[in-house]
């Protein structure tokens, strides 16, 4: 495959809803699409990127200066790509910005997918046709809120509720909805980094509440107290914020710092990445899941495609289109098949089609850059 052309799109898309985790609220979506081009055909992808450096030290701003300086010359240097997978390699000598690389590969992903006529599941040996999905609860003012979005989500069929925590908004809502909705409901907790070691009596309060998982409690960029928290927790650990790199599951999965892991396409640096994690932990007993960033619709499909791997037996954050938008980038939007599931599309790429006239109501600007341009 010939690259001819790419190009970026900026979007910004207004949340339909309020959402706020720990690191603070997340006041609208804006990032990038990325198309490549070869002959007739064309990939897409979008950033992972929320509009501050608040989850990690990428911005959509960053992806795309890292896209425009770096990786797109390094993409048209090369001569001819096979396969995605050199992709990860021709991008290694640049150091992090993986929510760039992986933009840009899950792009390159879809169209040799188109290129081999068949979907983006297939191209990354997904088997399962349907996968089942939870849904996000964000950090609400009262618990009352908090019950009733759990209530909505669970009789739309979704098969994991996850509640965002954070000190003084933890044991309570925990509580509170194990008394309402009964021992039973598949729930976790996702506290984004917000404790540490010291409140090691809140989480060991939560351990009662049968919790499938308590996600990332303590620092980013930690593994070491993970792993002497774990030691005194039931409830399995999930890493999401600390995992690179499959360097880095393998350590923490050495050092026992996790149970589960969530695997983000945009915070491994793409797809190729993603599935050696995938690979790793099913090959040490390791269940992953596939988590989210607020993704539209091009983002949702590459989940989904990713999500038919075998190993992601946990159902993710990946539900449908509107849980956060009131009109999507793509059609058909996307939608539960079943309570609780979404099917794995078959046609071919990400399976589905840019929706132009939502696109076009939220593109702020777009920029070309063409293959021959670049080398002149
Ligand atoms: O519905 C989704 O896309 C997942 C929402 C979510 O939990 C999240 C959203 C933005 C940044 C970080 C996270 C997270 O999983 O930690
Ligand atoms: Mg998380």
């Amino acid at each position: 495959m010939k690259i001819d052309k790419v190009e970026l799109s900026r979007l910004r898309m207004p949340l339909k809803i309020r959402f706020e985790t720990s690191f603070g609220l997340i006041p609208f979506k804006d990032f990038l699409v990325v198309s490549v081009h070869s002959g007739n055909l064309t990939g897409y992808a979008e950033s992972a990127s929320l509009p501050y450096p608040v989850y990690n030290e990428e911005t959509t701003g960053t992806i795309s200066y890292i896209l425009k300086e770096f990786l797109i010359p390094k993409l048209f240097s090369s001569e001819s790509i096979t396969h995605p997978n050199e992709i990860h390699e021709l991008f290694k000598p640049i150091r992090r910005h993986n929510m760039a690389k992986a933009v840009l590969e899950g792009a390159i992903w879809d169209l040799y997918a188109r290129h081999q006529g068949v979907s983006l599941a297939r191209a990354l040996g997904g088997e399962k046709r349907e996968i089942e999905v939870g849904v996000s609860i964000g950090i609400e003012d009262t618990v009352e809120e908090v019950l009733e979005k759990v209530g909505k989500f669970t009789d739309e069929g979704y098969k994991k509720i996850k509640v965002k925590i954070k000190p003084g908004h933890d044991v309570k809502v925990i509580r509170a909805i194990r008394e309402e909705y009964g021992p039973d409901l598949p729930l976790m907790a996702d506290a984004n980094s917000a404790y540490t070691l010291n409140d090691i009596h809140i989480l060991k309060e939560l351990d009662q509440y049968n919790l499938i998982m308590i996600e990332q409690p303590l620092a980013h960029d930690d593994i070491i107290d993970h792993a002497k928290l774990q030691k005194q927790l039931v409830t399995p650990i999930c890493l999401d914020e600390s995992i690179h790199t499959a360097e880095d599951a393998r350590k923490a999965i050495e050092l026992g710092s996790c149970k589960i892991i969530n695997i983000k396409v945009g915070r491994v640096g793409g797809l190729t990445e993603a599935k050696k994690i995938h690979d790793l932990c099913k090959s040490n007993h390791i269940p992953v899941w596939c988590g989210g960033m607020l993704e539209a619709g091009i983002g949702r499909a590459h989940n989904i495609a990713l999500s038919s791997l075998n190993n992601f037996s946990i159902p993710g954050d990946t539900s449908a289109s509107d849980r956060y938008w009131a009109y999507d980038i793509v059609q058909p939007e996307i939608i539960l098949s079943k309570p609780g599931k979404l099917e794995v599309p078959t046609s071919h790429g990400i399976g589905y089609e840019i929706n132009k006239a939502v696109f076009d109501q939220y593109l702020i600007n777009k920029e070309t850059f063409t293959n021959e341009l670049i080398l002149q």
